[in-house]
């Protein structure tokens, strides 16, 4: 008590090392200050300044868990109805609890698995019945992973617990959730405990509950697949026997999802998918794929503009005079928008021009890596850019600022914006509107394989350009694929962006009509979106009712879309599975890559950090993916077809290149230079050595008493 006393007089707890807050903490717990002890953890996390994944935050972290769990505890005990009179913070300090402890999980903290479990428990005891199933559920794996492990005896407490919660509900979840705890004490070799639990759950005398694998495939197949397969894909699910009721994910479950992308777009990645796919963009308007890699032959190479206005004829029956197919922004007016639009627009910009600012770095890097050598980074445009904003089945203006704004804020200098035009020639104003909001230079009034040529070789009006960024349909994204790879056009893209995709985890507390809206705003893109819903659902729960609920909110809210034909098409492509444990879901979800992902479950925040392949995330039922496509500030141009897992979709890094700068001074050499003379007889390239050697000879191999002082006065002040 002396020793807390002490800690609460002194005011710098906080400011003290992570190790000694959490040594205050333990003396101010033992004398049940536990505010006191909270105060300490929290303010020691602020400012501590460390990694949230550094072993001490995660301590620190893991101990302010315990310390709220102790708290909630206390403030269950001081009422004598806990339920009606709860402490009103009551449900608030579990939930931090449990983000804490999370923390603390996936980075293999011991005991946060244990904190966690917990907590899981503890909720489920408060939540409504939904939500209890699934906290049940997770606590119960939780519980299942340590006694697997470790095989102790005493977390049998938390067993019990945990059926002992269920009791109450429908008689099958208590069955059901006993018989799973019942093989893993058998399994754990705990014969007598689980004896108890037969005894007090009377299992046997229920038998097993009905196990995933009892019902026919045909069946599973049907519950969970929302939209039909077309044959060929639902013949490859099953070959893959997979079993989406059961819900785990077996390395065949995930090969045959990458066979259905695969098989439904036919991404760049496959390259027998690319050639057809090429043939088909090009050798329809004959830029064979061998035409444009030899770029000699390549007829808007060859002819420039003259030829992208015949395929702007060809394809978008547009008539356009060679000479009309550039213009020039600044000196094109204003054009005629409806105020309410240009308003939207300019609110849109604003936010993605917000957020893309944030993202430059306001000082170059520069790094002292030994006394006398100094590293710089600088960051330099690239000079001159092309942007395909898409036009073909739908007018993208918010394209036309997405890519655009983080182009001007990064200082390239020539912006060329590629789109299809319309047929009288024209392009939409709203994308002229967004173009000149943004800060493009020039407009190409062209679309597909033709403009992409066109931005990497040049023509007589549109400026070659170096890199080429922006999303679009397959031949699109052919040509830009293709042209990478050609030499004489020089040319880098920002990834492949090709059909929109979204994956929406949710679970039974989801709202159904939330869940089905997200994953339609996609599938409207093209018939080849593809969307992917992952439901998750403990085994034993019925899930059929809320599977129902998904098929009438599907069937209702498609008949009522615009292009419900569209939408339709690519839903037959698109598929539901269900899943176990949210930790299934997001092994799926990042086999997947998705562009877009939705977290829709109780608690989506907690998943968050388990997320390592998409696009762009949105969490919770209030981030629906439309927010992001327009106007949150996020970019909407993403990586598509699984390539979420090497790229990062469009920002202004996009259009940086960075340059590396070193200068040394004469006691910088001395250093470094017997290190690269080394290293260069190891490579045996002399001229490299003696590049440092007779620099050597000259000012001499010994530092000077002058050079190790100042080395020594800067380190100090350092
Ligand atoms: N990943 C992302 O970030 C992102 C963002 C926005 C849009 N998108 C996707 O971009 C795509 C836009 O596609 P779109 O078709 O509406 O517009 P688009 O501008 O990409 O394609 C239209 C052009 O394709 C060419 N074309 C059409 N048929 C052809 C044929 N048979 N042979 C050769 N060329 C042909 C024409 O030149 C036409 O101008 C959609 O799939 C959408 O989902 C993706
Ligand atoms: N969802 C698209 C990205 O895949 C972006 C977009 C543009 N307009 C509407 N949405």
């Amino acid at each position: 008590r002396e020793a807390a006393d002490c800690l609460g007089r002194f005011d710098a707890v906080g400011y003290a090392t992570p190790r000694f807050a959490l040594v205050a903490a333990r003396v101010l717990q033992a004398a049940g200050r536990l505010s006191l002890a909270e105060f300490t953890l929290r303010r020691a996390r602020r400012e501590t300044g460390l990694s949230p994944s550094h072993p001490d935050s995660l301590a620190l972290a893991e101990r302010l868990g315990e310390i709220l769990l102790i708290q909630h505890g206390q403030s269950l005990s001081r009422c004598s109805q806990p339920r009606t009179n709860a402490f009103k913070g009551e449900e608030v300090l579990l939930q931090e609890a449990e983000l804490l402890f999370r923390e603390g999980r996936t980075a293999g903290q011991p005991k946060s698995a244990e904190g966690l479990a917990q907590v899981l428990l503890q909720r489920a005891q408060a939540g409504d019945a939904s939500s209890r199933q699934l906290r049940l559920r997770q606590a119960e794996d939780i519980l299942r992973s340590l006694l697997d492990g470790q095989k102790a005896p005493e977390l049998l407490r938390w067993a019990l617990n945990i059926c002992r919660a269920t009791v109450g509900q429908s008689h099958s979840t208590t069955n059901c959730v006993a018989q799973h705890l019942h093989r893993v004490l058998l399994a754990g070799g705990l014969q007598q405990e689980a004896s108890g639990l037969e005894e007090e759950f009377n299992l046997a005398a229920d038998g097993p509950p009905p196990t995933p694998e009892a019902m026919p495939e045909e069946e599973c197949c049907s519950e969970a697949l929302l939209a039909s397969w077309p044959k060929r894909g639902r013949r490859r699910w099953r070959s893959a026997s997979c079993n989406p009721r059961q819900g785990r994910l077996t390395p065949g479950m995930v090969t045959c999802c990458q066979a259905a992308r695969r098989f439904f777009l036919p991404g760049p990645k496959d390259s027998g998918a690319l050639e057809a796919l090429a043939d088909q963009a090009c050798g329809e308007c004959k830029l064979q794929p061998s035409s444009v890699t030899r770029s000699s032959s390549c007829p808007v190479r060859a002819r420039k503009n003259k030829a992208v206005a015949e395929y702007a004829k060809q394809f978008d029956r547009a008539t356009l005079a060679p000479e009309d197919l550039v213009i020039d922004v600044a000196s094109t007016p204003w054009p005629k928008v409806d105020p309410k639009v240009a308003a939207a627009l300019d609110t849109a910009y604003d936010n993605v021009r917000r957020f893309h600012e944030a993202q430059k770095k306001k000082q170059p890097l520069r790094v002292e890596t030994m006394p006398g050598v100094e590293c710089r980074r600088m960051a330099v445009p690239i000079e001159a850019v092309g942007l395909y904003v898409p036009g073909g089945t739908a007018v993208l203006p918010s394209t036309a600022y997405m890519l655009a704004t983080p182009a001007k804020l990064a200082g390239c200098k020539e912006i060329v914006l590629a789109t299809p035009p319309r047929e009288d020639g024209s392009v939409v104003p709203e994308v002229v509107y967004a173009a000149k909001r943004a800060g493009a230079t020039k407009i190409l009034k062209a679309g597909g394989a033709q403009a992409i040529a066109a931005l990497a070789f040049g023509t007589e009006t549109c400026p070659k350009v170096h890199k080429i960024t922006g999303p679009g349909n397959q031949y699109v994204t052919a040509a830009k694929m293709m042209l990478q790879a050609n030499e004489e056009a020089s040319v880098s893209i920002d990834m492949p962006a090709g059909p929109s995709e979204q994956l929406c985890i949710f679970d039974m507390t989801s709202d159904a009509a939330f869940v089905v809206a997200d994953l339609l705003s996609q599938a409207e893109h093209g018939p080849d979106s593809q969307v992917v819903g992952v439901l998750v659902a403990s085994p034993g729960v019925d899930f059929r009712s809320y599977v129902g609920k998904l098929r009438v909110e599907f069937e209702e809210q498609t008949s009522k879309l615009n292009r419900a034909e569209i939408t339709k098409q690519a839903l037959s492509k698109s598929f539901v599975i269900v899943v176990e444990t949210l930790e299934a879901a997001l092994s799926f979800s990042n086999s997947y890559g998705p562009e877009h992902l939705c977290i829709q479950t109780a608690n989506p925040e907690a998943y968050l950090e388990g997320v390592v392949n998409a696009g762009s995330v949105f969490v919770g039922p209030y981030a629906p993916e439309s927010c992001g496509d327009y106007a949150s500030g996020t970019n909407h141009c993403l990586p598509t077809s699984g390539y979420a897992r090497q790229y990062g979709g469009v920002s202004t890094d996009t259009y940086l290149k960075y340059i590396t700068v070193q200068k040394l001074t004469p006691a910088g050499l001395k250093r470094v230079g017997p290190c690269v003379e080394t290293i260069a007889d190891v490579e045996e390239l002399e001229a490299h050595r003696n590049a440092v050697t007779i620099r050597l000879k000259k000012i001499g191999r010994e530092l000077s008493l002058f050079d190790k002082l100042g080395a020594m006065c800067t380190f100090c002040s350092s």
